[in-house]
């Protein structure tokens, strides 16, 4: 399935699509545009009859998917939504990205691709029934082939993490009574594999106990690895790979850690797609945003060790609410922190393409966390993203523009506003989720970062109408709704003006007219929907639930020893829904 980088329509080189990314503080004007960001361009024309691929070896269900979910607690409504009052105008502090200090290396790899003739469903993915095994992972492959050095000076933190931890897991009913709504993705899709990353810091989660913890495993035993870990339980499985609840031994500290099996990832042509994911997880450190502690490999696995989340997904607490759809104010909550997340990756230069309440998760405290970012985009100034919104010395090149006396800015204005925008980063990849594409990946225009306004709209509507607005009877049938229907509001539940002025911004068809495409998110924050929000202290105020602490269990679950048992059990097609499949000609 894998391609060659041609672009369809010019017939050149994918790869030497030039892309750019434009960094503007509006108010002062400092440009970084044109800044080159070289991008390969996969290729990927979904167009497949009416018939499934031959290369399809299961049919995926939603029982499969079950199985590979964990159990279901109820939650109990602790909390109720409680608007920020409007303070002050003020930079948003969780919007300002923290020094990654990374090493920017410019990037010429060229994966080859072949023009796609269907989007690869070719995976067999059989999620292992290993959540009941009492035997620690460590003795099945500890051996520790390499440490990370992602975690670094932390603060000095009390105890670490708690066993008791808040939450409720997600269950069957993700299996039984929602929708599975696979990702779709080429098989070798990455555009860019921009650097390597050094970050040395993250100040945002410098005060979290569990660095402390790892640290201390360090230093008594100078590497960290698998064997270092008990997994308590199977929390998913992905496409690429299966997320554990794990314990680090003996420390209380509790993490989130996705083990992919490298030969299954290299037989399915995701090594790649992993790469991405743990190079743009390295790159963050953002309130809304997961937290890698650290990684690391053994023989078989490559394993991130990932912020656990014990609150579920969005999509799962929406299917718990009443009606399925959440409280406008809830609504207001989720989608103002998700926001400042794609506000910061951005920023970063990330296009994050996959936007769903899938991959929204809730913390501990009920604020919510973005995941998953195997299928995001990067552009390579992604690697020199500034380190805060007006971190001079990358927002201009002369020693005047640097540092700016603050009476000038305020004759400009008070507070000038932040526009990240990877604007003109182009990729002709086919990635997303039916019901979430934008109406320029259907039609294999080539998108940029306007993508993730179109899903933004789309996942507002759906949080607030509890399904999205183009679903058809089938996928076909969704994609042809989604080019060519024009959007509709149900009567019922009864949604603000303002909400639905929101949504009919982002939900034009034409990348370029759409809300966010000129100002990136600055634009979307003014919107009077988001009226009254406090966006420098959001991290700050009541989420509408706090998950219920529960007790971790303390059974502990192994990995599959081997290769052909761990490709069958970590990967996700089979368990994604059997919608997986584009079942259209071009448009
Ligand atoms: N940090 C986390 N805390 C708690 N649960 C998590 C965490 N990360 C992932 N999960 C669970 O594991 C499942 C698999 O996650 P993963 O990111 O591997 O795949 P995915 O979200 O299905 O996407 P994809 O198939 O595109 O990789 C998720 O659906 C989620 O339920």
């Amino acid at each position: 399935m894998a391609g060659e980088d041609t672009d369809p329509k010019s017939g050149a080189s994918a790869a030497a699509v030039p892309t750019h990314f434009s960094l503007t503080l509006v108010g002062r004007l400092m440009d970084l545009s044109d800044l080159e960001c070289t991008s390969v361009v996969s290729v990927v024309r979904a167009m497949t009859s009416k018939t499934m691929p031959q290369t399809i070896p299961t049919i995926p269900n939603t029982e499969e998917k079950k199985q590979c979910s964990q159990n279901d607690s109820s939650l109990d409504l602790t909390s109720s939504s409680k608007p920020s009052t409007g303070l002050p105008r003020k930079l948003p502090e969780s919007a300002i990205p923290s020094s990654p200090n990374k090493e920017v290396q410019s990037n010429d790899q060229k994966p080859s691709h072949k023009l796609h003739e269907s989007v690869d469903v070719t995976s067999s993915k059989v999620p292992a029934d290993d959540e009941k095994d009492t035997v620690e992972n460590g003795n099945t492959d500890g051996n520790v082939k390499s440490d990370s050095t992602v975690d670094k000076d932390h603060g000095a933190a009390s105890a670490s993490g708690s066993a008791r931890l808040t939450g409720r897991s997600e269950t069957g009913e993700r299996g039984i009574s929602s929708r599975c709504r696979p990702s779709t993705g080429s098989d070798v899709s990455e555009e860019s594999a921009c650097s390597s990353f050094s970050s040395t810091s993250k100040p945002h989660k410098a005060n979290d106990s569990r660095w402390e913890a790892i640290q201390m495993i360090r230093t008594r035993d100078g590497i960290l690895g698998l064997s270092h870990f008990k997994l308590l339980k199977k929390l998913g499985c992905g496409d690429i790979g299966s997320v554990y609840l794990s314990e680090l031994t003996g420390t209380k500290s509790y993490f989130a850690m996705k083990v992919m099996d490298k030969a299954s990832l290299t037989g399915r042509k995701k090594l790649l797609r992993a790469q991405t994911e743990k190079e743009i997880l390295q790159c963050l450190d953002h309130p809304f945003l997961p937290t890698l502690y650290t990684h690391f490999e053994t023989d078989k696995f490559s394993c991130l060790v990932m912020e656990f989340c014990p609150g579920g997904d969005l999509h799962t607490l929406r299917q718990k609410q009443r009606g399925k759809y959440f409280p406008e104010q809830a609504v207001k909550f989720y989608v103002a922190e998700i926001l400042l997340a794609m506000e910061y990756l951005h920023m970063l230069g990330i296009i994050y393409r996959d936007l769903k309440p899938e991959n929204i998760l809730v913390r501990d405290d009920g604020h919510i966390m973005l995941s998953d970012f195997d299928l995001s985009l990067r552009c390579t100034p992604s690697c020199t993203a500034p380190t805060t919104c007006f971190g001079p010395r990358f927002f201009s090149k002369s020693k005047k523009d640097r540092k700016p006396k603050p009476e000038v800015v305020n004759q400009v204005r008070p507070w000038p506003e932040l526009m990240a925008e990877p604007s003109d980063a182009r990729s002709m990849s086919f990635v997303g989720t039916h019901e979430y594409l934008a109406p320029e990946i259907i039609k294999g225009e080539g998108h940029g970062s306007a993508v993730d306004w179109w899903t933004f709209g789309i996942f507002l509507y759906e949080l607030l109408f509890g399904k999205t607005p183009f679903k058809g009877s089938g996928n076909r049938a969704t994609l042809f709704n989604v080019i060519g229907q024009p959007l509709r509001f149900p009567e019922y539940p009864f949604v603000s003006f303002s909400a639905r002025d929101l949504i009919r911004g982002l939900l034009v068809k034409e990348p370029q007219q759409r809300l966010g495409c000129k100002r990136g998110a600055t634009e979307i924050k003014q919107h009077p929907f988001f009226e009254g929000v406090n966006w420098a202290l959001i991290r700050c105020a009541s989420p509408p639930e706090v998950p219920k602490p529960v007790e971790i269990e303390r059974q502990t679950t192994k990995l599959p020893v081997s290769t052909s048992e761990a490709s069958a059990a970590p990967t996700g097609a089979s368990q994604k829904g059997s919608d997986n499949y584009l079942e259209f000609d071009f448009f």
